[in-house]
């Protein structure tokens, strides 16, 4: 496996003294090319704030995030990040919205408009792929959810980025647009051949989409376990059902919970109302 992305020895720590909170202990971790690499864990354990720092939006307190063999000190056109809140701008139609971070480009390097011109094939293609060619010239707002975070994606690979971070991207959209949604991004990691770093709340997205599945536990934020998911390359919603794919559900569910440190809201509430759990 050729790395892509290197976590060495990194930690994080937010705030000081009696208010210093570690995001992040010790994470150690090799992400190689073009792998779907997914993050689970309760809340708190540090996954948005390592996804942050590969994106160069964090700094680590220690250690070192190399990409590509050049330590990560700031964003970089090689990696684009997508959010659960799709972020477009509301006065821009799907289309240019897609193409305004080449647009801004263009401007603050002060190079001919040409240069956007040359984009719009790539724009044109990106709206393809992403099923958006009829809704080019729609707003945002007449688009469902599902339909913005596409434009988002699509907007996000426009500078062709060889690293997609992707922080609970599909956590605002309902079952069935997120079933679509976990199959174009299978899609999209093929053509593209992009790495796709992907932290989710849910195990079934996190199990479907990933080569691995990357387990991280709270206080301090850590790196529990990494699982390595026994599934085709190519994925199909039946995968689902499939007795490999249930008991490795079933296995990392109990490791969250064992690692949350506290019980599910069943055993409080049986705990509560004097039922043993
Ligand atoms: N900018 C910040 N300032 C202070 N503390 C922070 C900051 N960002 C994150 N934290 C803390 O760091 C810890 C890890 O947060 P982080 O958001 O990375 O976790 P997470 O696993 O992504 O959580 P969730 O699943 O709830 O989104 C938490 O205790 C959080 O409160």
């Amino acid at each position: 496996m050729t790395e892509k992305i290197e976590i060495r020895s990194v930690n994080k720590v937010f705030g000081r003294g009696a208010h210093a909170v570690q995001a992040l202990q010790d994470a150690n971790l090799n992400i190689g090319d073009n792998e779907f690499i997914t993050f689970v864990g309760a809340s708190g354990c540090g996954k948005s704030t390592l996804l942050r720092m590969i994106g160069g939006l964090e700094t680590p307190t220690s250690g070192q995030i190399v990409v590509n063999g050049r330590p990560v000190d700031g964003p970089g056109a090689d990696r684009a990040m997508v959010f659960q809140h799709y972020s477009l701008y509301p006065w821009l139609n799907v289309m240019d919205n897609i193409k305004f971070s080449r647009r801004l480009a263009v401007n603050q390097q002060n190079r001919s408009s040409a240069d956007v011109e040359h984009a719009s094939g790539r724009a044109d293609a990106l709206l393809s792929l992403m099923g958006l060619t009829a809704a080019a010239r729609k707003y945002p707002a007449q688009l469902s959810g599902g339909m913005q975070q596409r434009v988002a994606i699509a907007r996000a690979l426009m500078s062709k980025p060889r690293i997609l971070l992707m922080d609970e991207p599909f956590g605002a959209l309902d079952a069935q647009t997120r079933e679509v949604m976990h199959d174009l991004i299978c899609h999209v990691r093929r053509l593209e051949k992009v790495t796709i770093v992907f932290v989710t709340h849910d195990v079934e997205e996190a199990i479907y989409l990933g080569d691995r599945v990357v387990l991280m536990a709270p206080r301090p934020g850590r790196i529990d376990t990494l699982y390595h998911v026994p599934l085709p390359f190519a994925r199909n919603q039946d995968m689902k059902l499939a007795p490999e794919f249930v008991r490795l559900k079933r296995q990392i569910l109990d490791r969250i919970r064992d690692t949350a440190g506290v019980k599910t809201d069943l055993e409080q509430l049986q705990k509560l109302s004097g039922i043993s759990a």
